[in-house]
């Protein structure tokens, strides 16, 4: 009997995430397929509505921006026909060439946490992205069955640091045993899962553009969602005043901000182009 080949690691998510951002810029554009925007875009509140405002998003972005990220509650409250419609959206968002960001914000215990990694991080599921969004709040430990799973994919995990909601704060910044908030403990522990990456690495924070100076050390070397621009009420003139030094590494995401301007094609990428330039400049 041979011995099978040896096959090629993945290049890490890490590594990728850079790369698109350095070409087509850090924005992450989100499709969240609120029932008011369906409305707005004169579609029917059902799957064949969903189906059309995705595959819209997909074909007027996914060939523009660095990250798209569909939210799968609103694909998952259409029952089996709306996840197979995230299915699609991930497959097509990928071949036209953005990275996916499946933000399902995941966790359980460490062995359900193997089913989540199994549904998202498997590069043989249906699902699979090349990040996906994950809870800390039942112990970063918990964790571990993704961070493996991504890391043997050459995905990514970006996990709930400090969330762009008010409410957030109450559990994130609270003081944890050892004296410091639980959303540093956090940070703590994805900078050693980062510990000698380059360019980047692949398990990244989720933090606020809402919440004004973050107060806490977000020297991680690794990505920074940034959700909040737009809708929530964000700008990108707020990321250097929360971000600091680590601004380099942030992503920033807009949904409602950019879906608003549908179903023109054309005016969804004009608005992506505006955030993106605005950005640039912000950022540069
Ligand atoms: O802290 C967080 C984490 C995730 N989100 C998600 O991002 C989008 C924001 O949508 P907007 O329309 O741009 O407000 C949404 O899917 C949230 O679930 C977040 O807002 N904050």
């Amino acid at each position: 009997m041979s011995t099978p080949a040896p096959q090629p690691s993945p290049e890490p998510f890490g590594a990728r995430l850079r790369r698109a951002m350095d070409v087509r810029g850090p924005l992450c554009v989100g499709i969240d397929p609120h029932a008011s925007l369906l409305a707005a875009w004169g579609l029917e509140d059902d799957v064949a509505g969903l189906e059309r405002f995705t595959r819209t998003v997909v074909d007027a972005l996914a060939g523009e921006v660095a990250v798209l990220k569909p939210q799968s509650a609103f694909f998952e409250r259409f029952g089996s026909r709306g996840v197979a419609v995230l299915e699609r959206a991930i497959a097509d968002a990928r071949s036209a060439g953005a990275l996916v960001l499946t933000d399902a914000k995941r966790g359980d215990i460490g062995s359900t946490m193997a089913a989540y990694a199994a549904a998202y991080l498997d590069p043989g599921s249906p699902l699979f992205s090349d990040a996906v969004t994950v809870s800390p709040y039942l112990g970063f430990g918990s964790l571990r069955p993704a961070l493996d799973a991504a890391r043997a994919a050459g995905a990514g995990v970006f996990v709930l640091a400090l969330t762009s909601n008010p409410e957030g704060a109450e559990v994130q910044r609270a003081t944890a045993a050892g004296g410091r908030p639980v959303a540093q403990t956090v940070l703590d522990h994805i900078a050693r899962e980062n510990a000698g990456a380059g360019p980047l690495g692949s398990v990244g924070a989720v933090v606020g553009a809402t919440l004004g100076r973050a107060g806490v050390d977000l020297a991680v070397n690794g990505p920074l969602l940034a959700p909040g621009l737009g809708a929530q009420g964000a700008t990108a003139e707020d990321l250097p005043e929360v971000f600091g030094d680590a601004v380099r590494n942030v992503v920033p995401s807009i949904s409602r901000g950019v879906l608003g301007h549908g179903p023109s094609v054309a005016a969804l990428r004009e608005s992506a182009a505006r955030e993106a330039e605005r950005l640039r400049q912000v950022l540069a």
